[in-house]
């Protein structure tokens, strides 16, 4: 018998439950999804974009844009890492690496960074022109073990 040569690699692997997480999202521009995997190579931690717990699915909007700031989504939802991080199951993440499915604005790499996560390793980068997200990136560069890179987009399906 000659060995399986297709076997799933372990970044397609960890970046596939993120998304497969994101696909439990409610948003209906951005799902995201977040996976925390530590230095044994175990998840510690799943999370998607969603409104906080108890909020109700219906009661908070998600619209983008409005007159009122207050009825569009941003004050609202919480980011998947955060969720990731609160649902985490190890008792801390120090040197952990998480899988996104977007890459981290700077209020999550804020979390990320306390929480102790060293490597940041993301698919999309949608929003790079953002001055959040070169803020996260400037915090993430001085942080992480190694530079936060992409995954091959041609190797998750
Ligand atoms: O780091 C992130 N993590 C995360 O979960 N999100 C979520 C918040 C919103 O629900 C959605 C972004 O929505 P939009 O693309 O419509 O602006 O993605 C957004 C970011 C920003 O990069
Ligand atoms: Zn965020």
């Amino acid at each position: 018998i000659s060995e399986r040569e297709d076997i799933l690699e372990s970044a397609q692997y960890f970046m596939g439950v993120a998304l497969l997480a994101a696909r439990r999202s409610r948003d209906p521009s951005t799902q995201v999804g977040a996976c925390i995997v530590n230095e044994e190579k175990k998840i510690v931690g799943v999370g998607y974009n969603g409104m906080p717990n108890g909020c109700g699915d219906d009661s908070l909007p998600w619209r983008r844009s409005g007159d009122n700031p207050v009825e569009t989504k941003y004050f609202y939802v919480c980011h998947a890492e955060l969720n990731a991080i609160m649902n985490k199951n190890s008792a801390d993440l120090k040197g952990c690496t998480i899988y996104v499915t977007l890459f981290p604005c700077n209020e999550c790499s804020k979390l990320l960074i306390q929480a102790g996560i060293k490597n940041v390793i993301y698919l999309s980068d949608k929003y790079h022109k953002l001055d959040n997200v070169i803020a996260s990136k400037k915090m993430l560069d001085l942080t992480c073990d190694s530079p936060t890179e992409p995954v091959e987009k041609n190797v998750v399906r």
